[in-house]
């Protein structure tokens, strides 16, 4: 798309970006802060008790734990230093380029069909083919890791019903254009036209689902449905999710001027691809079927821009594909963009969001500062990028999104034809010998393949972009149970944790090619595996010197106690002040302090301890794909906010000990230090603070381990695996005392 020099320099952008106001202020505090953790340090340094004195080893622990707490609270100062805020104008984008819009790919990925079933899949996919786009330039691709026959069967019931509800949704402008969520809605049906047709579509989309769930159920497709395409004869008895050939159908053919509506007008493409597997050879998860995608995509339709979505992202706002374009397509900046990430928001999150799903402050403020060092996160899902920037391209100075055909593209090759030259891109062995997963596509062998493709994406020089619109322009479903939860936490913190050990270290490969502050913006999510360290620390050491009468903190009156206090209540306040201003509830605060808490000593740690394992060859990378599935009785729990435990897992184990120990030395701590002269309860209080403050973020975790009967509750093997560890580290006294031998 080429403007002339003229031209361009009296063109309005087509974004703006804009700085967070109250740096000044912020870097002031943040300052204050500083030193107030400096103090905290020296005070440690200084009162540390000699040898023979008790507590000497709590007293290290907790060096150590306020040392990297300090050090870590430095490296997060740089999401906040310098935030910006982007502003896209979509009718400037309409006036100049209507006529030449970009075409666009949308990959959607799935990977089981129980994890994740089908309806939920062509619920996405419906939502993304009803964009208000033009048709013949939007290509929506599935690629199923599954290889199932009913997911392909799923999108060939969607391919069909597409034609009914991309011109509804068009005509009555309905949102949003996932018909699950759009007739799970309240809708005002006064209008008889509406009303009318409303319900037969409502009718049909009710009558495919009843289809797809039988199909479900009973496992096998109709013949007669199976007769109805050629794709079916894909799959014999010998197909499995992890042995089966590259299956490609292109389910509609949005070139061909046939390919439309019930109105007559034109429909986007619609690709099945399920790429080839054999036992023994990787996959590469994700980042595998990502790189199938571009290459399978590049030979059919081959469009510029890419949007890249997990099967359980619906698009929310139909018109999102046009915000993303004024970023790629402003004539000053656009060329330097490879991605605009947007952020993951939920559409079944509660009030209080219980599991703390969406981190507000993250997603409004982190992000965007780190947007502010040109060095925006890829995510994974809610992306556009850039086919040029994800093929290994450098950035070079002037890249332009041309206009292009697909009728080009496909050089008159018929269906079958096109079908068959994708499936070779599809084998396991096409990329033997090649660059793909090193320099070409996404980056294998890490969990996280997201992150670590972004960060590559920035070191060749491109500048993505962070945008999070007012209405979101994706959701998708949260985990509502908490091992879930944290088995997604855990795999998000160990791939993170690998990339800081690997050549890919920020500070290392990043170094002299991004910003520091972008460096240090990588690393306070590379860094969470290691967090769980100090915040074990903190969790472990002051209950039990409470119980041993060690004091840790200073006294009261002393001067000492200033910083401690200082850095403990500013911070809090800051955070509270920052995620209200951002959207969220108190509560929803509080849950999140809870939420950090588990998932520090559980799945970080684990992570942790997994990466060291991996850095000693012991273990290798899986990716464990979340469920997204529910039963009834498990979604009121969910509804009413009630944490979900109801597996004796070692995760849970952990949970309630360190939750009852905290109890337990509370309790007996009390009892030893109060009622005791005023001298020694001024020695004690800082500790008795600290532990009264984890077991009030723990009363849903005593809620569940003793009060209640339902099924989220925590069986009765939790309790009592805990109460015994309980018992044997505070009750040996041998334990505490090795410190003195
Ligand atoms: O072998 C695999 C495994 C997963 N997936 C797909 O990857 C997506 C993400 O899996 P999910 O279990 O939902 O993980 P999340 O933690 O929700 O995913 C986030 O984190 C992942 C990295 O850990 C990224 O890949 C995702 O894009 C990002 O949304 C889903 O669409 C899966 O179908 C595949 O296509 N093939
Ligand atoms: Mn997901």
């Amino acid at each position: 798309m080429s403007t002339s020099k003229e031209e361009e320099a009296t063109l309005l952008p087509l974004f703006e970006t804009k700085v967070a106001r109250g740096r000044v202020a912020f870097k002031l505090y943040s300052f204050t802060i500083l030193i107030g953790i400096v103090s905290i340090w020296l005070y440690r340094l200084i009162h540390i008790p000699c040898i023979e004195e008790q507590g000497k080893y709590a007293w290290i622990l907790m060096f150590f734990a306020e040392v990297l707490f300090g050090l870590y609270w430095i490296i997060t100062q740089s999401a906040r230093w310098h935030v910006v805020f982007r502003y896209p104008f979509k009718q400037r984008l309409s006036t100049r380029y209507e006529d030449k819009l970009p075409g666009i790919d949308i990959f959607v990925c799935t990977a089981d069909p129980t994890l994740e079933p089908p309806i939920l899949v062509i619920n996405t996919v419906l939502s993304l083919m009803a964009y208000n786009y033009p048709p013949e330039k939007l290509s929506l691709y599935l690629s199923d890791d599954g290889g199932s026959e009913l997911t392909f069967y799923a999108l060939f019931e969607a391919s069909n019903f597409s034609k009914y509800w991309i011109p509804f949704c068009k005509k009555y402008n309905v949102e949003p254009r996932s018909p699950e969520i759009y007739f799970a809605q309240k809708i005002d049906l006064n209008e008889p036209n509406f009303s009318q047709e409303w319900t037969s579509i409502k009718k049909l989309y009710e009558d495919m689902k009843r289809r797809l769930d039988s199909a479900v159920e009973y496992g096998s497709i109709p013949k007669e449905i199976k007769n109805q395409h050629k794709g079916f004869s894909e799959w014999n008895s010998q197909v499995t999710k992890q042995d089966h050939k590259s299956i490609v159908q292109i389910l509609i053919d949005g070139w061909n001027t046939n390919a439309v509506d019930v109105q007559g007008n034109r429909l986007p493409t619609l690709v099945y691809l399920s790429r080839e597997k054999k036992p023994g050879i990787a996959h590469n998860f994700k980042a595998g079927s990502m790189n199938t995608l571009i290459r399978v995509s590049s030979e059919i339709t081959n469009a510029p821009i890419i949007l890249n979505l997990d099967c359980d992202m619906y698009s929310n706002d139909p018109d999102s594909i046009r915000d993303a374009l004024c970023f790629f397509l402003d004539e000053k900046q656009g060329h330097q963009i490879p991605y605009v990430q947007y952020p993951q928001y939920y559409n079944n999150t509660t009030k209080n969001d219980i599991y703390a799903n969406v981190s507000f402050a993250t997603y409004q403020i982190e992000l965007a500062g780190i947007d502010g060092f040109g060095a925006t996160l890829y995510v994974g899902t809610g992306c556009f990028h850039r086919r040029e920037s994800l093929s290994g391209k450098k950035y070079s100075g002037n890249h332009q999104i041309k206009s292009h055909s697909v009728k080009d593209n496909i050089k008159g090759r018929t269906i079958e034809e096109l079908e068959n030259s994708s499936k070779l891109l599809a084998n396991c062995s096409y990329e033997n010998g090649t660059l793909w997963g090193k320099e070409m596509g996404l980056v294998y062998g890490c969990a996280v393949e997201d992150i670590v493709t972004g960060l590559t994406i920035q070191c060749r020089g491109w500048k993505p972009v962070y945008y999070d619109p007012r209405k979101n322009a994706f959701q998708g479903v949260a985990p509502i149970t908490l091992d879930i939860a944290l088995i997604q936490f855990k795999r998000w913190s160990e791939g993170m944790f690998q990339i800081f050990f690997s050549k890919y270290c920020p500070f290392i490969y990043g170094h002299g090619k991004i910003k520091l502050g972008a460096q240090m913006g990588y690393c306070i999510y590379l860094l969470w595996a290691p967090v769980s360290l100090p915040t074990l620390c903190y969790v472990i050491i002051p209950p039990l010197s409470l119980l041993h009468g060690v004091p840790l903190f200073p006294k009261v009156s002393s001067l000492w106690f200033v910083p401690f206090a200082y850095v403990f209540v500013a911070t809090t306040l800051y955070s509270i002040v920052e995620d209200l201003m951002c959207g969220d509830t108190l509560k929803g605060w509080w849950n999140l302090q809870r939420m950090t808490l588990i998932r520090r000593t559980t799945s970080y740690f684990f992570a942790f301890i997994d990466t060291m394992m991996k850095q000693l060859g012991l273990s290798q990378t899986s990716f464990v794909v979340t469920a997204k599935v529910v039963d009834e009785e498990l979604q009121k729990r969910y509804e009413n906010e009630m944490m979900e435990f109801g597996s004796s897992s070692i995760v849970f184990v952990i949970i309630a000990t360190l939750a009852l120990l905290n109890l337990f030395c509370l309790g007996l701590g009390i009892k030893k230090v109060v009622f005791s002269d005023l001298e020694i309860l001024e020695k004690f209080v800082a500790q008795l603070i600290v532990c009264g403050l984890l077991v009030m973020v723990n009363l849903p975790v005593y809620e569940a381990l003793l009060f209640r009967s339902d099924k989220g509750r925590m069986p009765f093997s939790v309790l009592f695996k805990s109460i015994v560890v309980v018992s044997v580290v505070c009750l040996i006294p041998m334990f505490w005392d090795l410190q003195t031998l």
